[in-house]
């Protein structure tokens, strides 16, 4: 399912219009009557109220012309509708002119806003029809008043195409941004619609074909998709559950190495090395400080337990990089970071991981904050094994030296434009974690929730990514696929729970 921009979605329409030759007109009635059909089955579906009218707040533009169609197919159904027009309606585009002049003709009655001159306990419902894809910024008077007297109605609203105030682009709401129950988006969803707190704003999102053909999107080489059992097919060919072949050698599902824990956090290792197996790779190595192994033996005897040299901190040694890379020998992935903590040398270990071993390498939490800090990603050479990197936000920062906010404010251009720079596989996690490739390809995650926001979820994670390596999948495939399936894991877990807020990283990995 393919995600567009604004921009992207303005050359498909043009395209559509112009190129194929479906007029606008039949666009804009497809878009008008798939909204109506959604507000339809809202209605039917709240409590039977009486019937109270929608009231159907219309822009000058397109998304205004979407609203006055919805408003005509309203009454064929039998629900009243009526038009408030945000402004003169004789400043409409052409389009939404057009359909002005078919509701008059079919007297749908309508009226000019007024501040504070509404009467919203005569409506069951709002439409919003203000703004879409052709917002510039935070909305001007009247929208801006309108949209607040809108939300303080406290009736329930259907946004069309994208709630008004949204930044269709990248998720971020002006103030004031309309906060609907639904919104109907046409064609195909919007990025702003899959990022908070665009997702928030626009709550439920169905989209509406509306006749544009997919060879519409491909002629413009949208590379943003929503991650899903299609997209898997699609862009790796791969079906999802991943088929497990009847080979008997637990060989044949790959060894996984994974350099983690510290004597402070045995804990990230052990859930990590569990995730490796859980998710379905044949072995898993776990590297750890010397001084830890005493503690964890015993506590997954699943996985092979490698004492390395360490730095009598409780951390691995900067010694142990040789160890590290005589180990990564027939492996087919390393996974580094789980609780590593930081030590003396830190960067020359890593480096001589970076340089020295030939497999793929997942780096996760600490081992992302000393790339971050020794500067690697731009001063070492590129790998010819893939690098899959998965931070949270905050590591993501010191990763693009950026703020948090910087960091989250455009998180499919940020990740998009990372990957393709320093040509690795970047997981930018938080809710609806983006996955990012160094060839443009961006998939956006939907499954997850806010359960998983604990200590350990990261660890699990990287296991799980780790493990879909190690079983063959290419590292692109197995960060998308692997975010995909922690979510979901972690979306089941929460059914054995009365609430999201007792969820444990543990729990995901049962879950798998
Ligand atoms: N996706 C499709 O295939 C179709 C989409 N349709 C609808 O068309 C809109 C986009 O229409 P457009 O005319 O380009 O823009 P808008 O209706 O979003 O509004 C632009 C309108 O509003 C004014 N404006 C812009 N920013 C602001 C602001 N911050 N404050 C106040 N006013 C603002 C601007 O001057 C314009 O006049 C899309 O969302 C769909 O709903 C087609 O109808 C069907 C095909
Ligand atoms: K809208």
């Amino acid at each position: 399912m393919y995600v567009v921009t604004s921009e992207q979605m303005r050359k498909i329409d043009e395209y559509t219009i112009r190129d194929i030759g479906i007029p606008a007109a039949v666009l804009m009635e497809n878009a008008g009557r798939a909204a109506a059909d959604e507000i339809a089955s809202f209605t039917s579906q709240e409590t039977p109220q009486i019937r109270k009218p929608w009231i159907v707040l219309v822009g000058k533009g397109n998304n205004g012309g979407d609203g006055i169609v919805a408003a005509r197919h309203l009454s064929q159904k039998g629900i009243d509708a009526e038009l408030l027009y945000a402004a003169l309606s004789d400043s409409l585009s052409c389009d939404a002119a057009l359909q002005r002049d078919i509701a008059e003709r079919l007297s749908i009655p309508s009226s000019i806003y007024v501040q504070g001159e509404v009467h919203w306990d005569r409506y069951g419902g709002i439409v919003d029809a203000l703004l879409g894809t052709g917002t510039k910024g935070s909305p001007r008077e009247p929208y801006a008043s309108l949209i607040r007297e809108a939300n303080d109605s406290g009736l329930p609203i259907i946004a069309l195409d994208v709630p008004s105030g949204l930044n269709a682009d990248t998720g971020e709401v002006y103030v004031p941004c309309i906060c609907a129950k639904r919104t109907v988006t046409f064609a195909f969803t919007k990025v702003g619609l899959t990022q908070f707190p665009g997702a928030e704003v626009a709550g439920h999102v169905t989209v509406a074909p509306i006749g544009i053909p997919d060879a519409a999107a491909s002629q413009f080489k949208v590379k943003t998709r929503l991650s899903s059992k299609k997209t898997f097919k699609k862009i790796f060919g791969l079906d999802w559950p991943l088929p497990r072949g009847d080979n008997t050698h637990k060989g044949t599902y790959g060894h996984a190495l994974l350099v983690a824990g510290s004597k402070a956090y045995s804990g990230a290792g052990l859930l990590a090395a569990k995730a490796v197996l859980r998710a379905g790779a044949g072995l898993v190595t776990w590297v750890m400080p010397n001084h830890l192994l005493n503690t964890v033996t015993g506590r997954l005897p699943e996985a092979i337990l490698y004492g390395a040299a360490d730095d009598g901190n409780g951390h691995v040694s900067v010694d142990s990089a040789d160890e590290i890379v005589k180990l990564a020998a027939g492996k087919r992935v390393i996974a580094v970071g789980p609780g590593l903590g930081r030590f003396d040398g830190e960067a020359k270990w890593l480096r001589r991981i970076w340089d020295q071993a030939d497999c793929p390498l997942v780096l996760d939490a600490d081992a992302l904050n000393i790339l971050a800090e020794c500067g690697g990603l731009d001063l070492w050479p590129k790998r010819l094994a893939p690098v899959v990197l998965t931070p949270h936000p905050g590591e993501m920062a010191r990763l693009a030296k950026l703020s948090n906010h910087e960091v989250q404010r455009d998180r499919v251009a940020l990740a998009r434009t990372f990957a393709q720079q320093y040509g690795v596989i970047l997981v930018l996690k938080g809710a609806r974690t983006v996955i990012a490739m160094p060839d443009g390809h961006v998939c956006i995650n939907m499954t997850g929730n806010p359960g998983m926001a604990v200590g350990g979820s990261g660890d699990v994670l990287t296991g799980i990514i780790a493990s879909l390596i190690a079983q063959g999948l290419s590292p692109s495939a197995a960060a998308v696929i692997g975010v995909h399936a922690h979510g979901e894991a972690g979306d089941r877990a929460l059914t054995l729970r009365t609430s999201p807020a007792s969820l444990l990283a543990g729990d995901i990995i049962e879950a798998l």
